[in-house]
């Protein structure tokens, strides 16, 4: 198959589809890698890397579009990149539609198969294509707050682990999955006193043996979220419900009782943020204000690190993307793993929960490929 990486456009974005090491892996399994000129310059590669890994540079990213049955990229398309897409390409990438209509319908015109990394799924219930970078940015989560929280950048002034003597930070973490896990572990590490909220028991007892102490684990109910949320000093926003937009847990009116010069790091932003009050940002300008509350909601924040991200990343991708290379579309039919992979098949969506929360109509697979 002939597979094409485009150089990613979002703003600072850093991150690479297809890192050497993975184009050397396609093209040993006799597959055509084609790569836009520079996409690797983020993670500091070149095009003199890839041309030994055994991909072709090409100028621009409309031939690549042009060229190539599957494009492997980071980021969810943008308006010029799925203006490009066509029926029978593979599209396998972020996506995050449920709070994006335009992409959605975007995807459907283009008549393409776009394969959500996020939806799919692995044998343990887990996501493994959104892990890695969930991984990322529940760390980066804490960095972010701990910039935020410095006065002259509007926060309390506070270091978040205390010194000797000085109490430090309380960070409560809502969603004890990946990201929260790893933002706790960090928060941890660092001194604060963390609380994590999620509304899954089983997960809560996980998170209590994991930390054995270390972390206060909480169920999260309307009442234990207004408590804890109007303690804290920061809030991380963690939780998911695959595919679908994220639940508005901290409304507008809850944030005038939060400590003044608090922070906010809404990582769920991309599918929609856990705060009524989130708007997505870039790394360009993160945080912004509201009643004296900072909010930090960027959408893309393991492109920040691209060369931590972008191994991590096509370390998850290669075996799903291999498979989608050797089989083509056959490999979504087969592996109900690709398959809560698909999102949009030739113009239907096939994601129940993408297709609520857009409020449009769900196509099953088995309906759509008739
Ligand atoms: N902004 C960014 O750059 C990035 C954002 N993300 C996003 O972060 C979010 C979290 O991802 P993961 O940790 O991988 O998901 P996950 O599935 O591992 O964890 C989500 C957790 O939320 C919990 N949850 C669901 N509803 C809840 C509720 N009402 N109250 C409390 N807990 C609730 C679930 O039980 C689960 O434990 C996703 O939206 C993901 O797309 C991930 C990576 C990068
Ligand atoms: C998961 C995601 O949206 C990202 O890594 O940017
Ligand atoms: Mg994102």
């Amino acid at each position: 198959m002939k597979i094409g990486v485009p150089k990613e456009i979002k703003t600072h974005e850093y991150r690479v589809g297809l890192t050497p090491g993975a184009v050397r892996e396609y093209v040993a399994a006799g597959h055509s890698v084609l790569v836009e000129t520079n996409a690797g310059a983020g993670i500091g590669t070149t095009d003199d890397n890839y041309r030994k890994a055994g991909a072709t540079i090409l100028d621009s990213a409309h031939e690549i579009f042009a060229s190539s049955e599957m494009i492997i990229k980071v980021k969810e398309p943008q308006s010029s990149e799925w203006a490009q897409l066509r029926e029978n390409q593979i599209l396998f990438t972020y996506l995050h539609l449920a709070p994006d209509p335009e992409q959605a319908t975007g995807l459907m015109k283009s008549g393409c198969t776009a394969i959500a990394y996020e939806t799919v799924t692995d044998a343990d219930g887990g996501l493994p294509l959104l892990a890695p970078m969930s991984e990322v940015a529940g760390r980066l989560a804490i960095e972010a707050a701990g910039t935020a929280l410095k006065r002259y950048a509007g926060g309390r002034g506070l270091l978040i682990g205390g010194v000797p003597g000085v109490q430090p930070a309380r960070i409560v973490v809502i969603g004890g999955g990946v990201v929260g896990t790893h933002a706790a572990r960090m928060a941890a590490g660092l001194g604060a006193e963390v609380t994590i909220l999620d509304r899954s028991i089983p997960r809560l007892r996980e998170l209590d043996e994991l930390f054995e102490g270390r972390v206060r684990t909480r169920f999260s109910t309307i009442d234990a979220v207004e408590e804890e949320v109007f303690a804290a000093d920061v809030v991380i926003g963690a939780v998911l419900v695959p595919g679908a937009s994220a639940p508005k847990l901290v409304s507008r009116g809850m944030l005038s009782s939060m400590r003044k010069g608090s922070v906010i790091v809404d990582v769920a932003i991309d599918q929609g943020g856990c705060f009524e009050t989130s708007r997505p940002t870039t790394h360009a300008d993160p945080t912004y204000e509201i009643d004296g509350v900072i909010h930090y909601c960027v959408a893309n924040m393991p492109g920040a690190v691209p060369l931590t991200s972008s191994q991590a990343l096509n370390n998850a991708t290669l075996p799903f993307g291999l498979a989608l290379a050797n089989q083509g579309f056959a490999a979504v039919l087969e592996n109900p793993h690709l398959r809560a992979g698909l999102n949009v098949y030739r113009g239907r969506l096939t994601y129940r929960a993408v297709a609520e929360s857009l409020g449009l109509p769900f196509s099953p697979i088995e309906q759509a490929a008739a």
